[in-house]
């Protein structure tokens, strides 16, 4: 299990541990110690600069820099003044320990680190406004390698709303567990490379990441005696003449995902562009005077016979409400993606009983009734709300998605890569899911499974090919990152530091 927090839980973890009999200032003991054992591995030599602020991120800041000034030079510029707990004896400690106290002016230069210890989860308003905005202002134009305590100073602790600068930042240290703060949206940019330190606090959350144990076991097993049927059967309905070849993707995805079977149905108008791949059988069948797909027999009776369903690639933005609603009427699991969610939106009555949502922030506006903007302003609270609205599982897309499933369970991806933000990268996640659907995994594990997988070919993808992949190459890397899934790899977007 490992979990994310909001403030809540965060004070809930601390309360637990005192009540269960650690004193206070052992928890800041110890988060001061993994802090200061974690500045001298990943910058072993020079003078370490602490910027503390008032609370007990300052407080962390303190008690690390009296045990790195036993080995080095380190100064501690205080921007506030102190008010954590114990402070004074604590840096009474620090000074006996030859910690120099920073006086005004103050000059960063010459630090080979400067320690980000202002403010962590007590934070709350505009950082710029606050004692920490000169500061940051400094750190920005002087390039200083930063390493922040917690969370970035500024970074609101529920949502990552933060309105600093971009730092030259070498990691964010985050106590006890990852706040919901550093992987919401600015917050997961400034954080950098997030490290959580054990201090010893209870381990549970309504969040977690998914886990590398977890997705091993969960990977479907090919049967040894198994047919193309007993794979899964998975059908691809979408396409039309300005985008015959997201189907294509799905399709291709869904197969290399391990279902045993892939058709695609089309508008018949576009037939003949989208049948270039042997491996996938495609069927054109009625469409409108615009070349979007239409409700027909055909359609319904195809769609019937799949034991998945992939309703949107490339479908366009004319396709009838009607479509939806005659499918969500066959019995059988689906993503919705793209201009399916836009369909669903129209009529949201007509959902079927085993679909899952693959919004991008965009999409999620669409369903949620709001911009963009502030769905990515508290991306966890907007996927609880999409779960709530529809009763199914939704994931949220982007760097650090999210998987919201009924009862408000939550589940966070730390695979992934910017490569992924292109062009037909959502096709190939809503095949690959399919393919986990048809071959028997329930919705949320199914789309837990599919994006933590997808997550690991953008990344195996990047390392090989660099920025330039595209989705159509994405499908290359889909057996290394099930290899890399099967070793239970680490991603490097956060760490266990212990
Ligand atoms: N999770 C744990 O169990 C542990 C966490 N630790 C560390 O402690 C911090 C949280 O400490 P806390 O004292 O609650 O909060 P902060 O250090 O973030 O700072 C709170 C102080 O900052 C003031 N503040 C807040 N916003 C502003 C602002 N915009 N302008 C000026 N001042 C601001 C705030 O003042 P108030 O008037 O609002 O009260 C407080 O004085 C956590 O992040 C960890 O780093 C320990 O390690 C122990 C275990
Ligand atoms: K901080």
């Amino acid at each position: 299990m490992r979990p994310i927090w909001t403030l809540e839980e965060a004070r809930q973890a601390d309360q637990e541990a005192v009540s269960s009999g650690v004193p206070y200032p052992a928890l800041l003991a110890q988060a001061g110690l993994q802090l200061a054992r974690f500045i001298q591995a990943r910058v072993p030599e020079g003078a370490v600069m602490f910027l503390t602020g008032p609370g007990s991120n300052g407080g962390d800041g303190w008690v690390a820099a009296r045990h790195l000034a036993r080995r080095r030079p380190v100064t501690v510029i205080p921007i506030a003044e102190p008010r954590f707990p114990g402070a004074g004896d604590w840096i009474a400690a620090a000074k006996a320990a030859g910690v120099v106290v920073g006086q005004n002016p103050v000059s960063l230069n010459g630090a080979a680190v400067v320690v980000d210890a202002m403010y962590g989860t007590g934070f709350h308003g505009s950082v710029m406004e606050s004692p920490a905005g000169p500061w940051l202002a400094a750190l920005e134009s002087g390039g200083h390698p930063v390493i922040h305590v917690d969370l970035p100073s500024g970074v609101e602790t529920n949502t990552g709303q933060y309105d600093g600068p971009e730092l030259n930042t070498l990691a964010t240290l985050t106590m006890g567990a990852v706040k919901w703060g550093l992987v919401g949206y600015p917050g997961a940019e400034a954080a950098g490379p997030i490290v959580v330190a054990d201090i010893g606090l209870p381990g549970h959350g309504q969040a977690s990441f998914i886990d590398p144990e977890w997705a091993k076991r969960h990977l479907p097993r090919v049967p040894r005696l198994g047919h193309k049927y007993s794979r899964g059967h998975v059908v691809v309905i979408g396409g039309s003449r300005a985008m015959p070849g997201a189907p294509v993707l799905a399709g291709m995805a869904a197969l290399k995902a391990g279902a045993g079977l892939v058709e695609l149905v089309v508008p018949e108008s576009v037939l003949g562009r989208v049948a270039v791949v042997p491996s996938l059988i495609v069927h054109g069948v009625p469409e409108t005077a615009d070349g979007s797909l239409q409700v027909s027999d055909v359609l319904s009776r195809l769609a019937a016979r799949a034991d998945a369903l992939v309703i949107g690639p490339g479908l366009g933005p004319t396709a009838p409400t009607a479509l939806i609603e005659v499918l969500a009427k066959i019995p059988v699991p689906a993503v919705l993606d793209a201009d399916g969610i836009r369909l669903y939106a129209q009529a949201p009555k007509a959902f079927g009983a085993n679909w899952v949502l693959t919004p991008h922030a965009g999409e999620m506006g669409v369903l949620l009734g709001m911009t963009s903007a502030r769905v990515n302003a508290d991306r966890r609270r907007a996927v609880l709300d999409a779960v709530h609205a529809t009763g199914r599982t939704v994931l949220l897309k982007g760097m650090f998605s999210i998987v919201g499933s009924e009862g408000g369970r939550l589940m966070v991806n730390s695979s992934g890569s910017p490569v992924l933000a292109t062009a037909g990268s959502g096709d190939v996640l809503s095949g690959m899911t399919a393919a986990l659907l048809a071959q028997g995994l329930p919705p949320d594990q199914a789309l837990a499974l599919a994006v933590y997988w997808h997550g690991w070919a953008g990344q195996i993808g990047e390392r090989e090919q660099g920025l330039s992949m595209t989705a159509d190459n994405l499908l290359d890397y889909f057996s290394p990152a099930r290899h890399a899934l099967e070793q239970e790899e680490e991603p490097t977007s956060v760490t266990y530091w212990d």
